[in-house]
């Protein structure tokens, strides 16, 4: 069968990420970013091998930019486009598993849009905006919720009158799937196990932050909820809150439901603890310069990961290891060995060299000689979106 070439699509509010991932290569042909939709500082970045790229494009919304996008695809490729990924943020209960795109499909998905509406309205968009643009092509939707549908009802139940599941679809449904599935794969080959006989934890930390409780290749529990607010610190999200924090605002300072949401989304987390800024790095920096917010954000998110972690081992028979990965969890030994050294009890302990190796994209085993299984893993969601994609094109030859 002739070398196919996947075109993934992760649409947002005011971005879109894309990469054009080939069988024929490890690494994607082509990928990049549109920023700032719909302002006048919109504008598109890319790579192409080696080479990145910047081009204004003042005003454009995303039909513009996947325009925009499309000839670099279609020389990229060679004019050889075999299918689109897309992401989409939310599946609700209706999907349990990536499925090509069709009219139920979008209505199913349009569904979900109140369990999501920060997130679902765009990914939306991304999808009838690319199959205006490249009719014909089919098309897949791979959903970050859909992995955590395993969870049993014990894990997936808040403590609330049981109609507003039965009626209203609250509940937890957990997201980041497409990495934590990723992930759980690569650290069952990486160490020989069968991922049908496995028991792994994994902790997504990139700008969202959640980690997953994974047996045989299922997922049993999660910590983020019935939206990607619940669980952990984030870059710019609180995670887990006291829910009465809500009511107690809007008496005591009268703020109102989207002053409270927009805080608690998009000024908290590691910027609203440290008021310096939502990246890591940036933080790790200030920490070395004795910044005590900086500090205190990091502890705070090593803590309250530590925490999450212990807390999930209660889903798992055995603990095969702990996998690390996103932008933070592939590269910050410091918060590695924080989050580890809060967890003796049990019995994890990092190897200081390993750990300090395991940065930029290596990936490897930190934890002491002796100890529990720890491995960093870079996470791939674009190759994850661009496999299910193909396995669903060959599922529809057949
Ligand atoms: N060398 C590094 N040391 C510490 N943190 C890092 C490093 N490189 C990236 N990060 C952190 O990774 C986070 C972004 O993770 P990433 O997975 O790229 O995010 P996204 O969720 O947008 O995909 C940021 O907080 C960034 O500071
Ligand atoms: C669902 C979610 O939190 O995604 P991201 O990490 O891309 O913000
Ligand atoms: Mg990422």
């Amino acid at each position: 069968m002739a070398t196919r070439n996947i075109l993934v699509i992760n649409c947002g509010s005011s971005s879109i990420k894309f990469a054009l991932i080939s069988q024929a290569h490890s690494y994607p042909l082509l990928s990049g970013k549109a920023e700032r939709l719909g302002s006048p500082e919109a504008a598109l970045r890319w790579w192409h091998g080696d080479v990145q790229q910047h081009r204004e494009l003042p005003g454009a919304e995303h039909h513009a930019a996947l325009e925009a996008v499309l000839p670099l695809v279609e020389e990229a490729c060679g004019g050889q486009l075999d299918g689109i990924g897309h992401r989409v943020v939310h599946g609700g209960e209706h999907f349990t598993q990536s499925c090509l795109i069709d009219t139920q499909a979008i209505e199913a998905i349009r569904a979900t849009i109140p369990l999501a509406p920060l997130h679902n309205p765009a990914n939306l968009l991304g999808i009838e905006t690319a199959m205006q643009l490249f009719p014909g092509l089919p098309q897949v939707a791979v959903f970050d919720t859909a992995f955590h549908q395993s969870m049993p009802a014990h894990a997936f139940h808040y403590a609330i009158p049981h109609y507003l599941y039965r009626d209203h679809s609250v509940r937890r449904y957990g997201f980041h799937g497409t990495s934590h599935r990723y992930v759980s794969q690569r650290a069952a080959e990486f160490t020989g196990l069968d991922l049908g006989d496995s028991s792994w934890l994994s902790a997504h930390l990139g700008n969202g932050c959640s980690t997953c409780a994974i047996v045989n290749g299922q997922s049993r529990d999660t910590s983020m909820g019935l939206t990607p607010l619940e669980g952990l610190v984030m870059g710019t999200r609180s995670g887990d809150i006291d829910p009465n924090l809500h009511s107690h605002l809007a008496l005591s300072l009268g703020w109102s439901l989207e002053r409270i949401d927009r805080m608690l989304n998009k000024e908290s987390g590691l910027l609203g603890l440290s008021g310096l800024s939502n990246d890591m790095r940036s933080l790790e920096q200030a920490r070395v310069n004795g910044h005590p917010e900086a500090t205190l954000a990091i502890e705070v998110f090593c803590y309250r990961l530590a925490k999450s972690l212990a807390s999930m081992a209660c889903a798992l028979p055995r603990l095969d290891g702990i996998v690390f990965t996103g932008g933070i969890g592939e590269n910050s030994s410091l918060v590695r060995a924080k989050t580890i050294g809060y967890l003796p009890l049990l019995g994890l302990a990092v190897d200081e060299i390993a750990n300090a190796r395991c940065v930029s994209g290596v990936s490897g085993a930190i934890n002491a000689h002796g100890h529990p299984r720890l491995l960093v893993i870079p996470t791939d969601e674009e190759k994850q979106i661009a496999l299910d994609t193909l396995a669903l094109l060959d599922r529809g030859v057949h």
